[in-house]
């Protein structure tokens, strides 16, 4: 596994307006944007990573958060081997949305996608209105790390993507070793030699020469 190349998709879901395009353009571009410019579709960004010898091709889907374009979401989720679901600190009602992701996630990608699940706009601490201790709890009962970040000063971005990239890691180790006991097992299976019962007909080539007599 040492020197394999990992290929991850990892999607961005939430609520319009909470700053997916932001955390993805600080992270691989490390640019900020004060002005929203709702995304439409949703579009990738490559970025190569090394941990700890292990090479990681990451293609970070952004996607439309606006209710209209929910819709075209299975299309872009589909194969992800991780998800960043996003929430606004500020917006009260960004966070149930965050829950309604983790359910329709689980449900189409089952339970092998790594889920991490992000409050953005941490500089805007005194405008608050989703508790931190609510947010960290919800997610540790769906499985999923929490994280908080300020696109706008990057602070905890970089952190986002280096954990969930170590999950995805470990849940393609997992893999790994599942695929392998599999596969012996399939090995050893093909050795058995199955005796036939005394009832059985005699195979077809012994009949025909019979039937000369
Ligand atoms: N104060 C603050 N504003 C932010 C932060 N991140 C994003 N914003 C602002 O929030 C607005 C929305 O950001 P986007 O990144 O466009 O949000 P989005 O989730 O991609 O929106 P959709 O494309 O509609 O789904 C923009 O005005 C950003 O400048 C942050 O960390 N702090």
């Amino acid at each position: 596994m040492a020197n394999n190349v990992h290929d991850f998709k990892v999607v961005l879901v939430g609520e319009g307006c909470v700053g997916k395009t932001s955390l993805i353009l600080r992270y691989i571009e490390n640019t900020f944007n004060s002005n929203h410019i709702t995304t439409v579709q949703a579009s990738f960004l490559k970025k190569k990573l090394n941990i700890d010898g292990q090479r990681v091709n990451l293609a970070i889907w952004d996607t439309a958060g606006q209710e209209q374009f929910h819709a075209l979401g299975p299309l872009y989720y589909r194969n992800s081997n991780g998800a960043v679901l996003v929430y606004d600190i500020t917006d009260a009602s960004s966070f149930p949305k965050v829950k309604v992701w983790v359910k329709e996630l689980r449900k189409m990608l089952g339970n092998d996608v790594c889920l991490v699940i992000v409050g953005n706009k941490t500089d805007l601490e005194k405008e608050r209105h989703v508790s931190l201790e609510e947010a960290e709890q919800y997610s540790e009962a769906v499985g999923a790390i929490h994280f908080q970040t300020s696109a706008k000063l990057d602070e905890g971005v970089e952190d986002v993507f280096l954990g969930l990239t170590n999950k995805m890691l470990e849940q393609a180790a997992k893999q790994h070793s599942r695929n392998e006991t599999l596969e012996r097992q399939g090995s050893q299976r093909r050795n058995v030699i199955i005796v036939d019962d005394e009832d059985t007909p005699p195979p077809a080539s012994t009949r025909q020469c019979c039937s000369h007599f």
